[in-house]
């Protein structure tokens, strides 16, 4: 059996070499006839699976994305081919709603407010709008939901229109991409949208760089109105609109889901679809790949305050560093994919353990597990 797997999907070559011979390419620039005689294709989101990739593809019977994203395949075609689908929902969940807090935290550090006093509009509660939701309530922070395919069917939450979640003081988007349907999320932040936003409204795109149109970003941004906007997903990647970096407070080369976790938790939900397509029984698990993380956890000498929730926080990842590497990387050359392959270990904040001495209660630790740390054994 031939295997080809992405080169930026750690532990694919250990796991897929079980099932037959692997190659590792590189997604962005796989051509249909490195598909000859290939049984499996093992992807992430810059291959785009579709009729002129395929011309070659005689023997695919299998294609996974080790991504929680699916617009860069298109499925109907799959189906039609006979050629099962598999893509690894809520992978890097946490990845991203870790991300999302290391970034409120410095825009609340550069502006000078306090997470407490505002209120987060979160557009689609899916996998990763639900871990935002935790971790606002870890926060004390209020939050709003906006999910026009959700809210019929939950009888626990108020939901709120696009309109109502535009006035709120943060609004960050957790919507696939899509073109069709009622509620599209092409575009769904126009120029109209931007305008009709409060100065001081902090954006924070992490879902699909379409989901903004950038353009028209650039257009209200340059003009001097003040959204404090942290963009990890631009349209048109790997380029990126040079004139819109400087206006963005944060920016970062589509990372958000890559905590080592959220990737190799990707691979391993494809290889264990694999392993079924092809009948088989796993036999290797993601924590036998796991290395131990460098910090492992902290044991607080008082009850965390703000401040040292925050320390915690970007003690295990703080988003200024690849805002920095973005800032010197990612218009040059293959730069921004380059930040996205040799991307450097970060873990999520499950990989620290957190302990206090006698002096702090289980209850004042509580909000620190519910932000994502990890309880002891
Ligand atoms: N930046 C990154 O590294 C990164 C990582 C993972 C996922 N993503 C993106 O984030 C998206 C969301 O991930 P998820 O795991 O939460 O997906 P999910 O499928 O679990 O949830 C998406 C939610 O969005 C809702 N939705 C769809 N259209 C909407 C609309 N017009 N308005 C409001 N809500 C809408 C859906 O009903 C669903 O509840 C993915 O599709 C992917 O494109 C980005
Ligand atoms: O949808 C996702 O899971 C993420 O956007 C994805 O992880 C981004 O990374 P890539 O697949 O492009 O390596």
């Amino acid at each position: 059996m031939r295997i080809l797997v992405d080169e930026n999907m750690p532990y694919a070559r250990q796991l897929f070499s079980e099932f037959g011979q692997v190659e590792a390419i590189s997604g962005r620039d796989l051509t249909p006839s490195k598909l000859k005689d290939v049984d499996g294709l093992m992807i992430r989101s810059v291959t785009k699976v579709n009729e002129a990739l395929l011309t070659e593809a005689n023997k695919l019977s299998f294609v996974g994305s080790a991504t929680i994203g699916t617009d860069h395949v298109d499925k109907s075609l799959l189906m039609s081919r006979d050629i099962s689908f598999v893509n690894a929902p809520g992978c890097n969940a946490h990845s991203v709603a870790d991300y999302l807090i290391s970034a409120l935290f410095v825009l609340a550090q550069q502006h000078q407010f306090n997470l407490r006093d505002k209120t987060v509009a979160i557009i689609g509660v899916g996998n990763i709008g639900t871990r935002v939701i935790d971790k606002c309530e870890a926060l004390g922070i209020n939050y709003l939901l906006c999910d026009p395919f959700k809210a019929p069917a939950d009888a626990f939450r108020q939901y709120v229109s696009l309109e109502e979640a535009a006035r709120a003081d943060i609004i960050t988007f957790h919507v696939p991409l899509t073109r069709d349907g009622q509620y599209p999320t092409f575009h769904m932040v126009d120029e109209a949208f931007l305008s009709a936003l409060n100065p001081g409204t902090v954006l924070v795109n992490a879902s699909r760089g379409e989901i903004i149109d950038n353009k028209a970003l650039y257009h209200v941004l340059s003009q001097g109105k003040q959204l404090p906007t942290v963009l990890d997903v631009w349209e048109n990647e790997p380029h990126v609109m040079a004139e819109l970096l400087p206006l963005v407070e944060l920016a970062t080369a589509h990372i958000a889901g890559y905590s080592l976790e959220g990737k190799a938790r990707g691979t391993e939900m494809i290889y264990q679809a694999f392993a079924d397509h092809c009948g088989r029984r796993v036999s290797q698990h993601l924590e036998d790949f796991l290395p131990q993380p460098e910090i492992a956890g902290f044991n607080l000498g008082q009850p965390p305050t703000p401040e040292i929730v925050q320390r915690l926080v970007h003690a295990v990842y703080d988003v200024r560093r690849d805002d920095k590497l973005f800032r010197e990387h990612a218009l040059a050359g293959k730069g921004f994919d380059w930040l996205r392959r040799f991307y450097p270990e970060r873990r999520e904040l499950s990989s620290a353990v957190i302990t206090g001495n006698p002096s702090v209660t289980s209850l004042q630790l509580a909000p620190l597990y519910q932000l994502g740390f990890s309880r002891p054994d």
